[in-house]
């Protein structure tokens, strides 16, 4: 099943480059991962696909739906992580996820607690967030992100911040959610973890498409991620999907 499809994608901030032209589809199960240089657009495109930014050309569909005009039911079944996590500092680890959940209609408050235990945070339960270090503040995020049981994760440099522990937490976690059926649309400059996580990757340069396909084939065909990614962005090469 098709969960997202993105056609000719463009999005410009005042005349200036952001992502022009991008074409990607992710099916249920799929980890697409979004690689590029700094500034090569993929935020931009995680932006857009969630409504936090208008495109200004292009048709993006996710589970059959516009989120132009039908985001709310598109955020019921997502779960994000783009730029600074939204977090209430005032609030305790726990108040967080259990305000945040109400937004969704398929939350469990029973939830709650395997959540922050899962990542490693059923410790700090009852502290405020504005005590938490960048890393804390990037689990509880991710914990947010999976209080929807979500159908759709978008991950815009969830590790950004973690340490080791709970970059691998998150790699654990994230194998789960692909096992159960879940697409996720994954941003990273970190190509081991890509190369573990992702089943499929794209390559974005100066807003473009450069190339993209399954990892499988990339590791066939150019031994590792990394040397693909080079290939890709060093503008030698330019792949068709
Ligand atoms: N709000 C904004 N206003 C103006 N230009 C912007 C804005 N957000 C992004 N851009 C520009 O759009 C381009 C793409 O930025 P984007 O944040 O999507 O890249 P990225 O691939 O996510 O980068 P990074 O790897 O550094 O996170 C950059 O040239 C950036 O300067």
């Amino acid at each position: 099943m098709t969960i997202v499809r993105i056609e000719n994608l463009t999005k410009k901030y005042a005349g200036r480059r952001g992502v022009e032209n991008l074409s990607v589809e992710v099916e249920a199960g799929q980890v697409l991962g979004l690689l590029g240089p700094n500034g090569s657009g993929k935020t931009t495109a995680m932006k857009a696909m969630t409504g936090l930014i208008r495109p200004d050309a292009g048709e993006i569909s996710l589970f059959g739906l516009n989120p132009l005009e039908e985001l709310p039911a598109i955020l019921a079944r997502t779960g994000c992580m783009i730029e600074t996590p939204g977090l209430y500092p005032y609030l305790t680890a726990e108040q967080n996820l259990l305000l945040t959940g109400r937004f969704y209609p398929r939350f469990d408050a029973k939830t709650v607690e395997p959540l922050l235990e899962r990542v490693g945070l059923l410790p700090y339960r009852r502290d405020k967030v504005r005590k938490f270090s960048m890393g804390m503040k990037q689990r509880l995020a991710l914990a947010a992100a999976l209080l929807p049981r979500p159908d759709l994760l978008v991950l815009d440099e969830p590790t950004n911040g973690m340490d080791i522990e709970g970059a691998a937490l998150f790699r654990e976690l994230l194998l789960e959610e692909r096992a159960r059926g879940c697409a996720v649309l994954l941003s990273s400059h970190l190509a081991h973890e890509m190369e573990q996580l992702c089943t499929h990757v794209v390559v974005l340069r100066e807003g473009t498409l450069q190339g993209g396909m399954p990892v499988a084939e990339v590791l066939e065909r150019y031994g590792s991620l990394e040397r693909y990614y080079l290939r890709m962005t060093n503008g030698e090469g330019r792949e068709a999907i």
